[in-house]
């Protein structure tokens, strides 16, 4: 992970300070304020950097190229440098990325450098084990209380926490500064936890629930749904058959074989095809070949 590599594209051009093309970074830390304009697309992409940056810094990687990078990301390079472009100057050219400067840089444009004060309501199936999951707070984000409606639960403890009775959300959120709510109750009871949520001051919602919540403006909501995510496989491992099917054809009429939907070459999957180099991401993850990393 620490070969210098040879710069390319807007790198290269090294005025915009686009990525390993810059000059070194600055220790000037940007106020978040100025990375509002990133895309959505981008911000998903750059917690998807951050996760393996993480892994990069735990196994005490200094420096990582944009290819490594990329590839363990499961995205192009050019791809992103262009993400990484939206932070402003990175990396020196021919070395790489400072991975724990880099690190400081995404968490700053993401705002966790704040850090974040989590609670979660429903501790049923779903809430205990997200209650339980270690990994929120290594990415910023503090689990600080647990709310349950059922009488038999409040007062349990469900990994460090003792469930707290539902009744004393909206003061105890408020109290432990709480900036996102996560809902993981019944739909039924979705929209008034919401609300109480949105009344302690709590402005980012994560639901797991089936319905669509309203709330102010001031307040996003972002929904979790799994069977959402499993019909865009659906649809994209249907596309991928019809993909293959094509190139099988092409190949017996002696025609090259087309790109793949993500400009991947498609071919007969293989082990070989873990990852657009063939390895394992950082974490021993495979990358599946629309490019996420399935994490362990
Ligand atoms: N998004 C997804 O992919 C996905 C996957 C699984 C489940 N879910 C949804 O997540 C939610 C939780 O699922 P589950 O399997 O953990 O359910 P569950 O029945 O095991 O747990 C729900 C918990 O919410 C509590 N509860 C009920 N009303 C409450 C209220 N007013 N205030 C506080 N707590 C209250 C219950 O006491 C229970 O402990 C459901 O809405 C379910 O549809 C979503």
């Amino acid at each position: 992970m620490t070969q210098p590599h040879p710069p390319q594209g807007e790198d290269a051009r090294g005025t915009a300070g686009t990525g390993e093309g810059a000059t070194p970074d600055s220790e000037r830390v940007a106020p978040s304020s100025q990375y509002r304009d990133i895309p959505q697309a981008t911000v998903t992409r750059l917690a998807n950097y951050l996760r393996v940056l993480g892994s990069l810094s735990e196994t005490g990687t200094l420096i990582v190229s944009s290819e490594e990078l990329a590839s363990a990301a499961g995205v192009g390079s050019a791809k992103l440098r262009k993400d990484l472009s939206f932070l402003g100057p990175n990396g020196v050219r021919g070395v790489g990325y400072d991975v724990l400067r880099l690190q400081a840089r995404i968490e700053n444009a993401l705002g966790l450098d704040r850090g974040h004060r989590v609670v979660l309501v429903g501790v049923g199936n779903l809430g205990r084990a997200l209650a339980c999951y270690p990994g929120f707070d290594r990415r910023g984000f503090t689990l600080s209380g647990l709310f349950d409606a059922d009488p038999a639960l409040v007062g349990s403890t469900v990994g460090d926490l003792v469930v707290r009775g539902v009744d004393r959300l909206e003061s105890d959120a408020r109290e432990l500064g709480a900036t996102i709510g996560v809902v993981a109750t019944p739909e039924d009871a979705a929209q008034d936890v919401c609300d109480v949520l949105v009344r302690s001051g709590v402005r980012s919602v994560l639901s797991f629930a089936p319905i669509e919540l309203d709330v102010p403006e001031h307040v996003e909501v972002r929904r979790v749904d799994l069977a959402v995510e499993m019909q865009v496989l659906s649809f994209n491992s249907a596309r991928n058959d019809e993909l293959l099917r094509a190139a099988g054809g092409a190949h017996a009429a002696g025609i090259p074989p087309t790109r793949g939907p993500l400009g991947s070459a498609v071919s007969t999957p293989s082990p070989a095809r873990r990852s657009r180099t063939g390895k394992a991401g950082p974490l021993g993850s495979a990358v599946t070949r629309n490019g996420s990393v399935i994490a362990p």
